[in-house]
C-alpha cells in the first residue's frame, strides 16, 4: 500500500514500513535455539574442505567478489526486506526509520536502526574461523589430483555468513523485547548515552551459558554423526569441530549484544 507520509519532506508519497510487533523474549530464545543446528552442521562442512588462503587476502577481496552477484540476487528476491532480520556483506541495505509524531516508536514495535554487525562478522571470520579450517584433505573427487574446489569452499563461506548476519540480527528485536518490559530502566540510560550500563542490563550470563552448552552439545552430535557415518576424519576432528563452534557463539553472543546496544541508542532518534 501507498501512503502519504507527514514526516517525510523529501518525498511527497513512500511506501510505509509494515508494523511489527516483536516476540516475547522466551519465544525469542526459542528461535535463537533453533538456528544453533544449521550453524554448526555449515561448520562442520565447511571445516571438512581445504581453504585456497588467495581466496581470503587482502581482507577477503575475493570472497567478496563471489558473494556480491549472489547478493544482488538476494535482494531481489526480498531476502534482506524490511523486517527479515538479515543484511547484506556487499552493500547496505539500511534504510533506518526515523521517529516523528506519526512514527514515535511504541515500545514493543520493530524500527530499524542503521548498524550492521556484519563488518565485525566478516573480521571474524576472516581473522579467527579461516585459520581453523585447515583440512589437508577434501571429500571432492578430482581426475587432476587436486583437493581444493574453490566454488564449493566459497559458497559454504557465503551460507555461514548469511547465518551469523541473519543470527545476530536477531539482537535488535532482543533489545526492543527487553525495552518493553523495562522502559523505565533503559530510557535515562539511553538518554544519556551511557553504553557500558546499558550493555550490563542487556546481559545475561546464565542464557549466554545455556546458549554456549547447547552449541557444544550439537558440535559432538554432528562430529560422532560424520565418524559414524563413514567420513574418514583425523582423530583431532571432534576437538576441532568442539573449539570452532565454542568460538563462532561467544563471537555471535558478543555481536548480537553489540547490535541490541546499537539499536536502543538509536531508540529516540
Ligand atoms: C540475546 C540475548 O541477549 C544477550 C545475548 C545472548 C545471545 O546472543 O545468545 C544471550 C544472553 C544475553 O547476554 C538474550 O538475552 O537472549
Amino acid at each position: 500500500a501507498v501512503v502519504v507520509r507527514d514526516d517525510d519532506a523529501s518525498a511527497n508519497v513512500t511506501a510505509k514500513n509494515p508494523v511489527f510487533t516483536v516476540p516475547t523474549l522466551v519465544q525469542i530464545r526459542d528461535i535463537l535455539a533453533q538456528l544453533e543446528a544449521p550453524i554448526i552442521s555449515a561448520l562442520t562442512e565447511r571445516l571438512n574442505l581445504p581453504s585456497n588462503p588467495a581466496l581470503y587476502a587482502n581482507n577477503g577481496s575475493a570472497l567478496l567478489k563471489y558473494i556480491k552477484p549472489r547478493e544482488a540476487t538476494a535482494n531481489n528476491l526480498g531476502r534482506y526486506a524490511y523486517g527479515k532480520l538479515e543484511y547484506p556483506f556487499t552493500f547496505n541495505a539500511v534504510k533506518p526509520d526515523v521517529t516523528s509524531k506519526s512514527n514515535p516508536f511504541p515500545p514493543g514495535r520493530f524500527h530499524q536502526d542503521s548498524y550492521s554487525g556484519n563488518p565485525s562478522l566478516l573480521s571474524f571470520y576472516l581473522n579467527t574461523l579461516v585459520p581453523l579450517f585447515n583440512a589437508s584433505t577434501g571429500y571432492f573427487y578430482h581426475l587432476d589430483g587436486s583437493q581444493v574446489n574453490d566454488d564449493a569452499t566459497l559458497n559454504l563461506d557465503a551460507t555461514i555468513l548469511a547465518l551469523l548476519s541473519h543470527r545476530t540480527s536477531f539482537g535488535k528485536i532482543v533489545a526492543e523485547s527487553k525495552y518493553a518490559a523495562d522502559v523505565s530502566g533503559f530510557t535515562p540510560l539511553i538518554k544519556a548515552i551511557n553504553t557500558s550500563q546499558i550493555r550490563t542490563l542487556l546481559t545475561n550470563t546464565t542464557q549466554e551459558a545455556g546458549v554456549l552448552a547447547q552449541a557444544a552439545t550439537a558440535a559432538t552430535a554432528f562430529s560422532t554423526a560424520w565418524v559414524a557415518s563413514g567420513a574418514a576424519e583425523p582423530a583431532t576432528f571432534p576437538t576441532q569441530l568442539g573449539n570452532v563452534a565454542a568460538k563462532v557463539f561467544r563471537e555471535l553472543i558478543d555481536t548480537t549484544t553489540d547490535i541490541e546496544v546499537q539499536y536502543l541508542l538509536q531508540r529516540f532518534n
